[in-house]
C-alpha cells in the first residue's frame, strides 16, 4: 500500500444509499463445480429479488473473465487473483447498497476465506452449490468436461485440479437432489433477515 494514498470518506454513506433503496447491501457468494448450477440459481434468484424491488447485480465468473479479468487463466495464482478482484468489485457493489451475487467456482478455501474477511459477518453469505462431479459431467452444459477428459483443457476443476468443499457455508443447496425452485426458495428464506431493516417499535 502506497503511504501517500489516503482514504476519502464520502458525504453520502452506504447507510444513506441503503435507506434510499429500503434494503441492505449484501454479498451472496456462490461456489461449486462447473455445471453445478451456480449461474442458473443466481439468475433465478436475481429475478425473484428484482420482482420484490431489491436492487441486485450478478458478477458471473465467466462474464468478468471477458473484461476486467481477461488477462487471467486457471492456475492457482490466477484463480486467487480472480477471486481477489471479484471480492473488491463485490465490495464496491455492497457499498453502493446492492445485493451482489458472485457466481464463481472459487475452488480454494483460503481464497473464499480471504473474500469473506473483507466483509462484515452479516454481509457475506457463502452458498455451496453442491453437486457430484458425476452429475456435473453428465450435464456438461458447455462441453468442457469432455475437453478436460481428453486433455484439451488443462487444470480443469474436479478433473485435473482440486475443488475444496466449503467447511461451514451459510447455505448448502444440493442440486443433484433438489429443484431449482426449491434452492431459490431456500436462499430467499435465509436472506430475509439480513436484507431488511429492523422495524421501529
Ligand atoms: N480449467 C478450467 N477450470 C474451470 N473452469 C474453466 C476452466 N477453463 C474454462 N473454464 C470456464 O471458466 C469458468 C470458471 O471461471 P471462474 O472465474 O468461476 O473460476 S475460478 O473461480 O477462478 O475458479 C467456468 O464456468 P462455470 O462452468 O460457470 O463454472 C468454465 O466455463
Ligand atoms: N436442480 C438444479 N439446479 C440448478 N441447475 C440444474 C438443476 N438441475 C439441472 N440443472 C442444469 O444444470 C446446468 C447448470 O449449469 P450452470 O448454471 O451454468 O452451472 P455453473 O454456473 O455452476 O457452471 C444447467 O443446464 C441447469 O439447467
Amino acid at each position: 500500500m502506497n503511504k501517500n494514498i489516503k482514504w476519502h470518506q464520502t458525504a453520502v454513506t452506504k447507510h444513506d444509499r441503503e435507506l434510499l433503496k429500503n434494503h441492505k447491501g449484501l454479498i451472496l457468494w456462490f461456489t461449486g463445480l462447473s455445471g453445478s448450477g451456480k449461474s442458473t440459481i443466481a439468475n433465478a434468484l436475481e429475478k425473484k429479488l428484482y420482482e420484490k424491488k431489491i436492487h441486485t447485480y450478478l458478477l458471473d465468473g465467466d462474464n468478468i473473465r471477458y473484461g476486467i479479468n481477461n488477462n487471467l487463466g486457471f492456475s492457482l495464482e490466477d484463480r486467487k487473483e480472480n477471486i481477489r478482484r471479484l471480492t473488491e468489485i463485490g465490495k464496491l457493489f455492497v457499498d453502493a447498497g446492492i445485493v451482489v451475487c458472485v457466481a464463481s467456482i472459487s475452488p480454494f478455501k483460503d481464497d473464499r476465506d480471504a473474500a469473506r474477511n473483507k466483509f462484515k459477518d452479516e454481509q457475506f453469505i457463502e452458498i455451496y452449490v453442491k453437486c457430484s462431479i458425476e452429475e456435473c459431467e453428465k450435464r456438461d452444459p458447455k462441453g468442457l468436461y469432455k475437453k478436460a477428459r481428453t486433455g484439451e483443457i488443462k487444470e480443469f476443476t474436479g478433473v485435473s485440479q482440486q475443488y475444496e468443499e466449503p467447511v461451514n457455508p451459510e447455505i448448502i443447496v444440493d442440486t443433484t437432489n433438489q429443484s431449482l425452485e426449491n434452492s431459490v426458495e431456500q436462499i430467499m428464506l435465509f436472506i430475509q433477515k439480513r436484507l431488511h431493516f429492523r422495524k421501529e417499535r
